[in-house]
C-alpha cells in the first residue's frame, strides 16, 4: 500500500539522523533528498514537497544551534511539523451528533467509490449503535440502486431509493425526510458521479444540497487518478460546501500521495481512506 511504502521509506530517511555521527548540513541535505524523493514517487504536488524542504531547511540553522542542543530531535521534529501539514488543511471535520439527524450527502467523480464509501460508513456507524441509513440518489447509473440494495442488505442497513423516479432532488428529499421522522441518526445520501466538464449535472448536485441541506458534504475522491484531481477537488469545492474528504483506492496504488494535494486545495479534512471493495 502507497502509504506503508511512504511511511517505510520516511522512517528509513530518518534513521539516517541516528546512524550519523555528527549532525551536519550534509546529513540534514542528504536526510531530506531520501524524503522529498519519496514523497514524489507517491505523487505528493512538487510544490508541496519543495516548501516542506524549504521549510526544514529554514529552521535548521547548524551556525546558530548551541551543542547542546538535541540536533536530532530538533530535525525530526521539523520534518514531522511539516509532513502534518500537508494532510493538515487547518479545518475540523464536522462531528455527527448521536441523538440528531447527521444528513451527510456524498459526491465526487464517477467511479470514485461513493456508493460502497457510503455502505462502508453507515456500516462503521451502525456498529456503534447508531441508528444509520442509505439513501441512493444516483439516478445517472443504471444498476446504481441495485449495488446500494444489495450492499444494504448485507450489511442490514436501512435503505431508501426507487427504480421509477428520475428526479435525484426528489428521491434525496423523499428519502431524507422519511428516515428523519423515523428517528435515524446517520442518513447518507449517495450522488452520482460527476465531471466538473458536466454542467446540467454540477447543477443538479447543488441542487440536491440546496433540497436537503446536509450538514456535512464528503468528497470522494479516488486516489489512483493522483494529482489529476486537483482540478476537480476544486471544481467541487466551488460548487458545494464541502466539509471532508474520504480517499478511497489507496490500496495497491503508488500514486496515492498526489491526493494529497487536492485535499491542500480543497482545504478540507480527510476524514477516513478507503483501501478495498466493499468487504474493507
Ligand atoms: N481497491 C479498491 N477498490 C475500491 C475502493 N472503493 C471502491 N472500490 C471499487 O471501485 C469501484 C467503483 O466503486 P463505486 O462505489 O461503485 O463507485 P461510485 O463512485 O459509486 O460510482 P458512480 O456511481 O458510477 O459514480 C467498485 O468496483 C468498488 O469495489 C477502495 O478503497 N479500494
Amino acid at each position: 500500500m502507497v502509504l506503508a511504502d511512504l511511511g517505510r521509506k520516511i522512517t528509513t530517511a530518518l534513521q539516517s539522523l541516528s546512524r550519523a555521527t555528527i549532525i551536519n548540513e550534509d546529513v540534514l541535505n542528504s536526510m531530506l533528498k531520501q524524503i522529498c524523493a519519496a514523497l514524489l514517487e507517491a505523487d505528493v504536488n512538487i510544490r508541496l514537497v519543495k516548501n516542506l524542504r524549504e521549510n526544514v531547511r529554514a529552521v535548521i540553522d547548524f551556525d546558530e544551534m548551541a551543542g547542546g542542543l538535541n540536533k536530532r530531535r530538533m530535525i525530526q521534529s521539523a520534518v514531522f511539523k511539516e509532513l502534518v501539514k500537508l494532510v493538515d488543511p487547518g479545518v475540523k471535520p464536522y462531528q455527527p451528533v448521536k441523538g440528531k439527524p447527521n444528513v451527510i450527502m456524498f459526491v465526487g467523480l464517477q467511479g470514485s467509490g461513493k456508493t460502497t464509501t457510503c455502505t462502508k460508513l453507515a456500516y462503521h456507524y451502525l456498529r456503534k449503535n447508531w441508528k444509520s441509513c442509505l439513501v441512493c440518489a444516483d439516478t445517472f447509473r443504471a444498476g446504481a440502486y441495485d449495488q446500494v440494495k444489495q450492499n444494504c442488505t448485507k450489511a442490514r442497513i436501512p435503505f431508501y431509493g426507487s427504480y421509477t423516479e428520475v428526479d435525484p432532488v426528489v428521491i434525496a428529499t423523499t428519502g431524507v425526510e422519511m428516515f428523519k421522522k423515523e428517528g435515524f441518526e446517520m442518513i447518507i445520501v449517495d450522488t452520482s458521479g460527476r465531471h466538473k466538464q458536466e454542467e446540467s449535472l454540477f447543477e443538479e448536485m447543488l441542487a440536491v444540497a440546496n433540497a436537503i441541506k446536509p450538514d456535512n458534504i464528503i468528497f470522494v475522491m479516488d486516489a489512483t487518478i493522483g494529482q489529476a484531481c486537483e482540478g476537480q477537488a476544486r471544481a467541487f469545492k466551488d460548487k458545494v460546501d464541502i466539509g471532508s474528504v474520504i480517499i478511497t483506492k489507496l490500496d495497491g496504488h503508488a500514486k496515492g500521495g498526489g491526493a494529497l494535494s487536492a485535499v491542500a486545495a480543497t482545504q478540507s479534512p480527510i476524514i477516513f481512506i478507503g483501501t478495498g471493495g466493499a468487504h474493507r
